[in-house]
This record gives C-alpha cells, sequence and structure tokens, in this order.
C-alpha cells in the first residue's frame, strides 16, 4: 500500500506536486492521469525517494521509501526507460542490479522471457529500439518480485502488440494482489486497464476514484430510452430537470440523469418502455471534462 500525506513539492515557489493525499491500494491497477507537467513524475520520484518532498511524506507499507530495507523485493518502478548505460547489455544491467539488490540471479532469466526479451538481451541497451528499453526496463521493476510496482508511461514506444502485452500484465499483476500505479496519456487504453483513477492537475487532486465512477460522472454518460409515447415521456423528464434529445418517433436520450432514475419516472407515469440503456461516455470525454480548467500546455483550439 501507497500513502501520500499532503505531499508536497516546490521548485522555486511554484508548486510541482500540491498536498496530494491519497491510498492506493492493493490487487488494484490505479490509473494515474494528467496533462502534460501535472506532477506525474515529480510524484512517483517523491515516492520513490528520487526528490525529497518540501512537505508531507510518501509512504510504502508505512516507511519513507529510504527506511525500506531491501527495496527492490518491495518496490519496482519504471520511470525512464533511456536512463541505462548505453554500452551495457541488458542482461548484464539486470545481473548487476540482482546482485546489489540480493537477488538470485535466475530471476533474470525469469523476468527477461516474461517481457520477451530472451533473444535480445544480450545487445547494447543504446542499441535497443524505444520498445524494447521499455521492455527491459518493466523487467527491472519486476525483478525483486515486489509487492507494489510503478510505471511512468509504460506504454510509450510499444507496439499494439506491446500495449496488449502490458495491459495484460498490469492486470495479472493486480490479480496476484500487488499494487500497481501506472501513468499513462493513452486514454483508451487506461479505460481497458484500470480499476481505479488518480487524475491531478497543476500538482493536485482532481480525481480519486473507481474508473466506472468517473465515467458516469460525464456530463455526457446519457440514457437511451425507446418506448411508443417517447413525447410523453420526454415531458416528464424534462419536468424532472432532465434534459432530453429526441430521436425519430420512438427514441430519446436523457442526460443528467441515472438510469433508474429515468426508469422509475416512466414507471411512475405509467408508461411503456421497450428498450432502457445507459451510453457511457469515454474515459477520454470524461477526462477532458476534468481537466479542462487545468492544461498548461495545450495548442488552443
Ligand atoms: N527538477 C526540476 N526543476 C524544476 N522544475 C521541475 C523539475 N522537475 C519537474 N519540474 C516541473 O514540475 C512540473 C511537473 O512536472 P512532471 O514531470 O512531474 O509532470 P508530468 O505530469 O509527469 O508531465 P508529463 O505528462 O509531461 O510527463 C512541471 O511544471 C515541470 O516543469
Amino acid at each position: 500500500m501507497i500513502s501520500l500525506n499532503g505531499l508536497t513539492k516546490r521548485y522555486g515557489d511554484r508548486p510541482a506536486v500540491d498536498g496530494l493525499t491519497l491510498e492506493l491500494r492493493p490487487g488494484t491497477v490505479t490509473g494515474f492521469l494528467g496533462p502534460n507537467g501535472a506532477g506525474k513524475t515529480t510524484t512517483m520520484r517523491l515516492i520513490l525517494g528520487l526528490d525529497r518532498p518540501s512537505s508531507g511524506t510518501a509512504l510504502i507499507g508505512g516507511v519513507p521509501y529510504h527506511r525500506i530495507r531491501n527495496p527492490l523485493r518491495t518496490v519496482g518502478a519504471l520511470l525512464d526507460a533511456r536512463a541505462l548505460h548505453p554500452g551495457r547489455s541488458g542482461h548484464a544491467h539486470l545481473v548487476a542490479l540482482a546482485r546489489s539488490n540480493g537477488v538470485p540471479r535466475r530471476r533474470v532469466t525469469e523476468v527477461l522471457e516474461t517481457v520477451g526479451m530472451a533473444g535480445a538481451a544480450r545487445k547494447r541497451a543504446g542499441a535497443l529500439s524505444l520498445g524494447m528499453s521499455q521492455r527491459l526496463g518493466i523487467a527491472a521493476a519486476l525483478l525483486g518480485d515486489p509487492q507494489v510496482l510503478m510505471f511512468d508511461e509504460p506504454v510509450n514506444g510499444l507496439d499494439p502488440d506491446g500495449v496488449r502485452w502490458v495491459r495484460g500484465l498490469m492486470r495479472s499483476l493486480a490479480a496476484e494482489g500487488r499494487t500497481v500505479f501506472v501513468s499513462s496519456h493513452l486514454m483508451s487504453e487506461m479505460q481497458l486497464t484500470a480499476d481505479h483513477l488518480v487524475v491531478i492537475g497543476k500538482g493536485r487532486l482532481i480525481a480519486d476514484a473507481p474508473l466506472a465512477d468517473v465515467i458516469a460522472g460525464s456530463s455526457l454518460t446519457s440514457v437511451l430510452v425507446r418506448t411508443p409515447h417517447a413525447g410523453d415521456l420526454a415531458v416528464r423528464l424534462r419536468a424532472a430537470g432532465i434534459t432530453v434529445d429526441r430521436y425519430g418517433e420512438n427514441e430519446l436520450e436523457a442526460t443528467g440523469a441515472a438510469l433508474e432514475t429515468v426508469g422509475d419516472l416512466a414507471y411512475e407515469a405509467g408508461i411503456r418502455l421497450h428498450e432502457l440503456r445507459a451510453k457511457e461516455a469515454s474515459l477520454e470525454q470524461a477526462y477532458q471534462e476534468l481537466t479542462a480548467g487545468s492544461v498548461e500546455y495545450g495548442a488552443g483550439a
């Protein structure tokens, strides 16, 4: 479990991370979202003890990173896949990492197989494609078989097959009861991977909620109804303050109300329904609404 309490990091007088308080739970993939410069990488660096907080705390299993006795066996992380000695092979890198952290050497072979790098592991790190470097970084994170895993943009540079593989890996790590914290800008991918979302903007917490709740909270999530009495139902729904769009004679779309509310209002009015169906917003739409006020580096209209 990771707990952040009032976590703050200032560079000069500008906060990059501003009073984050939240908990990341085991058995869950938590997606970490936010516009460019929102403070995602800084938050991960603070959790990993690579930067010191200006105030507040980041604890892993109740202790700060620097007090963990065997960090690699407790937390695995991929922050920057290119941060490797370019002349060293992936295999040599992992062997050195295993040796200095008391991890048995056979784990190197295991994790290289897990990430599909067994063939390319003897290449110089500098000669690897971005996607292969990402796989190697993921192998390093898995090396100590840790309960907590953090990945900063792990699918960056991966081909569609690799993206699907990362999704399966995150899901299986969480299914084993591990805490998985993963940042990404690929909303469609996050929608398929994450159970829970933490959204930040300008260093501040915007949302900390199950994926389903974030999507249900979008103004674009609506209810589609098919009924021979669409006109009557529209009047009833509008009277209850619900926005209604009509499609043809027998169909309407109600926005800003739960499926149950629409069904109950129809029932109370004695209106027969032939179809009642939720039309979910995409995570991308929900995310854009949530972060509309926090985008610092946008391209304008
Ligand atoms: N070492 C540093 N010195 C000064 N400012 C920094 C430093 N590191 C990060 N920042 C600033 O902190 C803010 C947050 O940056 P961070 O990299 O954490 O954002 P991010 O959410 O990971 O962004 P992206 O999605 O673009 O990777 C940015 O404004 C960045 O310029």
